[in-house]
């Protein structure tokens, strides 16, 4: 047995179930109870009821002691008869889902993730398939296959064959899209074989869509095979719950009143239905992590009765930042910022640094009013304080007022902003749009002169006005990305980690624009990253964040020079100078010759 070295073994997380399903979800209990209670009924029930077929010499009776369900014209159990057409028609739906899933996954993600003249084949076919008028042809071909052969697997067949086609339009879409992601092309290129990527990186990406048109398929096929035995071309041979309402109907049930016969049977198809459909609703929250533990109301923002005082340092000041709080409101709350307080001065550039996990996008998020549940803000206050005096609390802006307030009063460049262009539109198109929305009264000359001008500002040739995102270079998309930003002339831009993506060269020259931009605009940058040298090149004051708190905040000079918290100092020592002494090499299984309290990385001198 081969000897492994037990710090790399790696305990197999542990899934519990409790874990994949939301919490008080009515929806999925509600549906979930009623499939349950169905597929129950049909599988135990055939066990504990007398024989369906058997005939009485009472018929057409109602419901007694006896019959709980009454009798039929021939006086045969109705109770006994739901019990075994519950089970007949939930065997057609559950092989109509398997099949119809399988084959539209077959025909949309196989054939689009190989591509070429497969793809071109599945898709001819699904088209085919799709433009034919679906219900005519159920008719026709159950029509066409005789009575005595008309079996549950002849009509699941039969319904799965003409039901495929727009799911499998759907998933080829979906894989289409994906299989371009980063990290499917990540796992390509690391020489997966194309059934894994397929099986490891796209399927569990399609499966709350995969379930989804499982559930769709199964309520479909009931609904249509008990629409098939209601006009006499159903499952001949086997009882359904359509046979069961055919019956009725040919023994003019509705007419004589026998309401005992026909209601129990649509109520069971009514009832599964609504189930499946109620527990279709949950299935993206119980597939997708990112959807579990929303809460299902807003939830109020917690401050005090009384309005916060606010800050205001002095005239100058554009944001305030008072007492701050967010937290992801998951299975154990995660409290990302923590009484958060900082003011933003017109024409200053604060810098917020922190390692990973700090809190720095969440806290840029809050102040943008851009957080989603489970992130909640729980107290606290944002007020933007405009050039003619007037104060805006931001978080209780309603949404249409915030919409209007972003992009002309407060602007954002993310990180991965230059990803964030849209792939068929041009430039001058997607710069013009901003324009559109936010200042219709202006010309389509006015426009487009705008757009030049913001371009011109962040140094990109016009030229590069018609072209389409691809064509131009990471540096360029991410200047565009800070040109539509500056395009309203907002009081303040959030840059976070706007340029990580970059190379150093690339990354400084921006970041010297940004300056020179602020000292012509006077617009305030509230700029976020863990590169705490590249903070100390462009800010003029620091707030160094840790586990959601602001632990120092003084001028770059102080923090570069003096920094008086020990995580401040830690931070300034993890990154190495170019310029001060070489630092050792670590190599594997040699322990580094440094004596106890030595800084873990070089860069004393700075
Ligand atoms: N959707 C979420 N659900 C639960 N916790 C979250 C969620 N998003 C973020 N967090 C947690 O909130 C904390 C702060 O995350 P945040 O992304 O704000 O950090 P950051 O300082 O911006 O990190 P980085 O520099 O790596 O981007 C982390 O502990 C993170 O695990």
């Amino acid at each position: 047995m081969t000897n492994l070295n037990p710090d790399l073994v790696v305990a197999r997380p542990r899934v519990f179930w409790r874990d994949l399903v939301p919490r008080r979800s009515p929806k999925l209990l509600v549906g979930g109870g009623l499939i349950l209670a169905i597929t129950g009924w049909a599988l135990l029930g055939p066990l504990v009821v007398g024989d369906p077929e058997a005939i009485s010499d009472i018929g057409l009776t109602g419901p007694s002691a006896a019959y709980p369900l009454g009798t039929t014209q021939t006086g045969q159990d109705v109770l006994a008869q739901l019990a075994y057409a519950t089970r007949g028609s939930l065997y057609i739906g559950v092989l109509v889902g398997v099949l119809a899933t399988v084959l539209s996954a077959l025909f949309g993600i196989v054939g689009s993730y190989l591509g070429g003249l497969v793809d071109e084949a599945f898709s001819l076919l699904s088209n085919v398939m799709l433009v034919i008028p679906g219900l005519p042809l159920v008719i026709v071909i159950s029509a066409f296959v005789p009575a005595s052969a008309r079996g549950a697997w002849t009509i699941a067949v039969v319904l799965a064959v003409t039901g495929w086609a727009g799911s499998a339009r759907v998933l080829r879409a979906q894989t289409l899209s994906l299989r371009n992601r980063d990290y499917v092309l990540a796992s390509r290129l690391g020489g997966e074989r194309p059934w894994r990527v397929v099986a490891v990186e796209i399927l569990p990406n399609l499966l709350p869509l995969l379930a989804s048109q499982l559930v769709f398929a199964m309520i479909a096929a009931i609904l249509s095979e008990a629409g098939l035995s209601f006009l006499g071309l159903g499952a001949s041979n086997s009882a359904t719950l359509g046979t069961m309402l055919n019956y009725a109907q040919n023994g003019f049930a509705l007419q004589r009143g026998a309401w005992w016969w026909f209601v129990p049977p649509g109520l069971v198809i009514a009832l599964f239905g609504c189930g499946l459909a109620l527990v279709n609703f949950s299935l993206d929250e119980i597939i997708n992590p990112r959807l579990r533990n929303i809460p299902r109301r807003r939830q109020p923002v917690d401050r005090p009765v009384a309005p916060l005082p606010v800050p205001r340092p002095d005239a100058d000041t554009v944001l305030s930042v008072r007492d701050l709080s967010v937290t992801y409101q998951v299975e154990r709350p995660v409290r990302a910022v923590r009484d958060v307080s900082f003011t933003l001065g017109r024409g200053e550039i604060l810098g917020l640094a922190g390692e990973s996990g700090c809190g720095k996008t969440t806290l840029a998020y809050a102040v943008s009013r851009l957080l989603r549940p489970p992130a909640e803000i729980t107290a606290g206050a944002v007020t933007l304080h405009d050039r003619s005096g007037r104060d805006t609390d931001v978080l209780a802006l309603a949404e249409g007022q915030l919409r209007a307030s972003r992009w002309a009063e407060l602007s954002m460049v993310f990180q991965g902003a230059m990803n964030a262009l849209n792939p068929v539109m041009t430039i001058r198109a997607q710069l013009a749009d901003v324009l559109t929305t936010h200042r219709p009264r202006l010309s389509r000359r006015e426009r487009y002169a705008r757009c030049r001008e913001a371009l011109t500002l962040v140094g990109v040739d016009l030229r590069w006005l018609r072209a389409y995102p691809h064509e131009l270079s990471g540096g360029m998309r991410q200047r565009v990305m800070i040109a539509m930003a500056l395009l309203l002339e907002p009081q303040i831009v959030v840059l976070d980690e706007p340029t990580t993506a970059l190379d150093v060269v690339v990354q400084r020259e921006i970041l010297r624009e940004v300056r020179r931009l602020r000292d012509e605009l006077r617009f305030a940058v509230l700029f976020i990253t863990h590169d705490l040298p590249l903070l100390l090149e462009v800010s003029d004051r620091i707030a160094i964040m840790r586990d959601g708190r602001i632990v120092e905040h003084a001028t770059a000079e102080q923090i570069s020079t003096r920094p008086s918290h020990p995580y401040t100092r830690h931070l300034l020592d993890s990154f190495p100078s170019l310029t001060g002494e070489r630092g050792e090499l670590i190599r594997p299984g040699e322990p580094a010759a440094r004596s106890e309290g030595e800084p873990t990385s070089p860069g004393g001198a700075r």
